[in-house]
């Protein structure tokens, strides 16, 4: 007999079935009975998945020994995507978004690492495109980041209002950029945060905009699509389904109640009328009121990237030497000192750049105390998580600071337990959450809309908006 089967490993359990089950002749592996069995687990590990895969066809007991979730767990963890998003992505993911509007999608069976690995394997490449309001950020789904970027609003103006033409114009700009044609992938496209109120009109907006970048993605032969709000992304990809994001996006920030992976209109998303080209104008201000003379709003934003941060202590900081300077090419250096932190700190005290909005730790304890009244059953902490999103949020300093004033402006029922999260993949997070969602193994069928699903709800709900221009 061979050495003595560790419980619940693959030569135990083919130990524990009935003899007539124990196809090759006896529980024997032949001559490989001698070998124990950690060392042929590691036989099959170095073989490879696709090996080890041919090897489970031999017989029975080569295929329990080649089915073993720990052998597969080992080959996903090789693979290209961070095994903790792996795990999260096909914990949460894979049963797609609740409610799905277009599919009845059935999830129920547990799949294996094995499965999960063979369908990743065939999981499309999918186009992604993130069409923020200032920049947009493109690419390949099996790529480590997005490989095109452009300044969406000098080149297509604003793609928030739904037109059917200039949304044509700019996913064909992007397809003729990465070289593709629209009917050779799926594509994920992330929804701008837009039209946040939860009133008809403000649904019916929304409703507008999805369906228009539907229709304009079919009529292009793109064969799936599938469409996901820009802040439940980002929540993806710091591995959450619930919690509130807020994003500081281009124009305007936005501070978004998430449960499960649906915003919550209904409990209220606070917008707050401030964004990165505020913060760049009032850096460009400061500058000139000390005689540091920038024409381009480029070079200050890039000075902005190298020296602003958030102070902890805005007063304790006007004290302290905070003189810095950096390079920028061709321009050459920069020296800033109290404008490094006072930039910034006009999304706190909005009234130093001259506005009359709220400031952005308010806005964050409104939205969480909306949160703690509201009727939302489960975890009753769900709300305690912020994560940051959108490039100004990669302000050093800022979820220290948001986490000390939330601590001081809300009572400790509420604010006992806060975190707030630095952004996770800096700019491009909801980008990296739409990647998530493209490799999980279930991608096409519980994530797409494919054309003939699209084109058959327009015969049952009647026309869409986009008919009616
Ligand atoms: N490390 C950083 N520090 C400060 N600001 C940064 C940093 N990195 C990027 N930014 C700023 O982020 C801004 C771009 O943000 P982002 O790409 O999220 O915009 P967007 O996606 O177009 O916005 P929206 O969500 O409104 O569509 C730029 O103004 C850039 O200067």
């Amino acid at each position: 007999a061979g050495p003595a089967a560790a419980p619940g490993s693959p030569r135990d359990r083919l130990a524990r079935l009935p003899p007539e089950q124990q196809y090759c002749g006896s529980l024997s592996l032949g001559a490989l009975d001698a070998v124990p069995t950690d060392v042929l687990a590691q036989i099959l590990r170095l073989l490879g998945p696709v090996d080890a895969a041919r090897s489970g066809t031999v017989c029975r007991a080569w295929r329990i020994l080649a089915s073993d979730n720990g052998l597969w767990a080992f080959f996903l963890r090789l693979g290209p995507e961070p095994w903790d998003l792996v795990v999260f992505a096909e914990t949460h993911l894979a049963a797609g978004p609740d409610p799905h509007p277009w599919l009845y999608y059935d999830h129920s069976p547990q799949l294996s690492f094995k499965q999960i690995y063979g369908l990743r394997a065939v999981v499309p490449g999918t186009l992604i495109v993130d069409g923020g309001s200032g920049y947009c950020k493109y690419g390949w789904s099996k790529y480590a980041a997005p490989s095109g970027r452009c300044a969406t609003f000098l080149e297509f103006g604003n793609i928030e209002s739904p037109m059917y033409a200039r949304l044509r114009h700019f996913f064909s700009t992007i397809y003729t950029r990465m070289q593709v044609k629209p009917s050779t992938q799926p594509v994920i496209v992330v929804l701008p945060l837009c039209h946040t109120d939860d009133t008809e009109s403000a649904r019916a907006s929304r409703k507008q905009y999805k369906e228009t970048v539907y229709s304009v993605l079919f009529d292009m032969n793109a064969p799936a699509v599938c469409a996901v709000d820009q802040a439940v992304l980002s929540l993806y990809s710091a591995k959450r389904t619930s919690g509130i994001v807020v994003h500081i996006g281009f124009n305007n920030t936005s501070v978004v109640p998430i449960f499960e992976g649906r915003v919550m209109y209904e409990i209220g998303v606070e917008t707050v009328g401030q964004g990165a080209l505020k913060l760049t104008g009032y850096l460009k201000e400061l500058m000139h009121q000390r005689n540091i003379t920038c024409d381009s709003l480029y070079t200050v934003r890039t000075i902005k990237e190298k020296l602003c941060y958030v102070a902890a202590d805005y007063e304790a900081e006007l004290r302290k030497d905070t003189q810095a300077s950096c390079e920028i090419d061709g321009e050459g250096w920069f020296t800033l000192s109290e404008e490094r932190f006072k930039t910034a700190e006009i999304l706190f005290q909005p009234h130093m750049g001259g506005m009359r909005a709220m400031g952005l730790h308010k806005a964050i304890a409104l939205c969480m105390d909306h949160c703690y009244n509201s009727e939302v059953v489960g975890d009753d902490s769900w709300y305690k998580t912020v994560v940051l999103a959108g490039g100004s949020s990669c302000l050093p300093g800022l979820p220290e600071r948001l986490e000390k004033e939330l601590r001081q402006l809300l009572p400790p029922y509420i604010s006992e337990g806060i975190r707030v999260l630095p952004p996770p993949f800096g700019t491009d997070s909801a980008w990296f959450g739409a990647k998530m969602i493209s490799n999980v193994s279930t991608f096409t069928e519980a994530w797409c809309v494919k054309k003939k699903q699209f084109r058959q709800k327009i015969r049952r709900n009647g026309p869409l908006f986009v008919n009616s221009w």
